[in-house]
């Protein structure tokens, strides 16, 4: 299953999609993160700017909720036309613009090989893991 990446952000700055990623960085299957999330209390990994991130601590902590959380794989989460497309900065959301600035730094840091751990003050952290294989 392809990913596919928004092309309509609010502030294309903020997205992480274009990033260029050394050969070092992980490629995760569609297939494997499914295997994350294939109990109610399994690991979460979610797809956002087509990177693949375990955000399993945000489970309790999601200023959004559980039930919109879990929805951030799917078609249609956060107005995106197919699953694996949610951006914390396409169009006007609850996350734009400053979580998505947030989670861009986080991923130029994982891509310098300077750790994948994100926090978003006060509310919990996400780790990001590797790139979506498309
Ligand atoms: C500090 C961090 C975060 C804040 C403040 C935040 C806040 C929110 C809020 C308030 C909503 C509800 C918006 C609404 O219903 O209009 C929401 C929705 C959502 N959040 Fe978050 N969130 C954060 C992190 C995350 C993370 C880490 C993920 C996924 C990895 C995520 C995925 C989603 C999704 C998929 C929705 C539903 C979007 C839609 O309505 O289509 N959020 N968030």
């Amino acid at each position: 299953m392809p990913a596919v990446i928004s092309s309509d952000h609010a502030d294309p700055s903020l997205s992480a999609c274009s990033l260029p990623s050394p050969s070092s960085v992980p490629s995760i299957s569609a297939a494997e993160l499914r295997l994350h999330n294939s109990a109610p209390d399994a690991p979460f990994w979610a797809v956002v700017d087509g990177f693949v991130v375990d955000a399993s601590l945000f489970r309790t902590k999601h200023p959004g909720g559980l039930r919109k959380l879990l929805q951030t794989n799917d078609a249609g989460a956060g107005a995106t036309a197919g699953e694996f497309s949610f951006s914390f900065s396409r169009g006007k959301n609850a996350h734009f613009p400053d979580t998505g600035k947030r989670f861009r730094a986080g991923v130029e840091a994982f891509l310098r090989g300077e750790g994948g751990e994100v926090d978003f003050p006060p509310h919990g952290s996400l780790v990001i893991l590797g790139r979506l294989q498309i």
